[in-house]
């Protein structure tokens, strides 16, 4: 059975002037112990699908569809047993640790604290943890005692992955965790992600825009494109062949992980990601696209078989699968 399980799932924010679709019916699954990558440009939709994980949108959104982990449906969960699943079986870190972090409290409090809130360990329990954790992310004990600003950034991070991990988690949501770092850094971060999923048996949500970073830690990747998933599929073939032409950019602008070089929009992608709230006809990207027919801007189409386990929402691979199956 999946460990986690997205069934059409919607996210949509209420503001003043009107209704924002950030996500819209997105259907996807995550195995146990694997790693499934979130790509897209900045309004994609990305962040809207890691906070629905763990209902950490504001009060007014309204989110449709259902979340499944384990069997069990998020978005009908009481509050206490919502409280009781962050953390202990499920954990976000979010991108740029200095937010994440409070700068007036010891580095070592803060990891300890999920421990204590969720009676997971006694104050001394916890201060072993949290020295464990510290040298699971390669930072020395003493640095329980430190405070936020005395650390750099990767330290900051890595002390956000030791929260993360403190309750043992079966998932890891990791939104843009090494997006604020510099080359070196953010490289080391992602190794130490790999060997902490691999060694702990933890799934992973990776979200980033940058499809080299997902491709290199994650086994399987799913690209969004104004609020859709428009291509997923095993890492290797979304990013090495990728069938949707927004996917075949997003791969093209990181070819690989971290190059600064190729750090920059998506190589002959002109214009910006539609607003959510005026999106054209047709399908979103079509304005867009380089390889757009006429039939584009009429008809949305749905995901599209393009290999066993791989599927892109793009006319042209159903056309081409149609050619094939005839
Ligand atoms: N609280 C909010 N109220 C209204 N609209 C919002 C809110 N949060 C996000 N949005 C809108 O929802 C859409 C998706 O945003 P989201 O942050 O999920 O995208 P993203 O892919 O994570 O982008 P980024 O990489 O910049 O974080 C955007 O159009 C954004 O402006």
């Amino acid at each position: 059975m999946s460990l986690l399980e997205l069934d059409d799932l919607s996210v949509t924010y209420r503001i003043a002037s009107g209704e924002v679709p950030a996500v819209r019916g997105v259907s996807l699954s995550l195995d146990p112990g694997a790693a499934l990558g979130v790509a897209g440009e900045s309004g994609s939709g990305k962040s809207s699908l890691a906070m629905a994980l763990l209902r950490l949108l504001p009060k007014s959104t309204r989110v449709g569809g259902r979340i499944l982990l384990d069997g069990e449906d998020i978005l009908a969960m009481k509050w206490g047993r919502m409280r009781a699943v962050r953390w202990a079986e499920a954990s976000i870190v979010f991108q740029g640790a200095q937010h994440g972090l409070n700068p007036v409290r010891r580095i070592g409090e803060q990891i300890a604290e999920p421990l204590l809130v969720h009676g997971l360990a006694k104050p001394d329990g916890a201060r072993k943890r949290v020295a464990e954790l510290l040298e699971q992310v390669g930072l020395p004990a003493w640095r329980a005692r430190s405070y936020p600003h005395e650390l750099s950034g990767g330290q900051r991070q890595r002390v956000m992955i030791a929260m993360a991990l403190a309750c043992s988690p079966r998932l890891i949501i990791a939104d843009e965790p090494t997006t604020a770092l510099d080359v070196m850094v953010q490289a080391q971060v992602l190794t130490l992600i790999k060997e902490l999923i691999a060694e702990h048996g933890i799934s992973l949500i990776m979200i980033s825009h940058d499809l080299s970073v997902l491709a290199d830690v994650c086994d399987q990747l799913a690209v969004m494109y104004a609020g859709r998933v428009v291509e997923h599929g095993p890492s290797r073939e979304v990013f090495h062949d990728a069938r949707h032409p927004y996917s075949r950019a997003l791969a093209a602008a990181f070819p690989t992980v971290g190059d600064p070089v190729s750090r920059l929009a998506p190589k002959g992608l002109g214009g910006d990601p539609p607003d959510p709230m005026q999106l054209p006809a047709g399908c979103s990207f079509h304005p867009r696209c380089p390889v757009a027919v006429e039939e584009c801007a009429g008809l949305d189409v749905e995901l599209w078989p393009a290999g066993p386990r791989h599927a892109a929402a793009c006319v042209h691979v159903r056309t081409k699968e149609e050619v094939e199956t005839s």
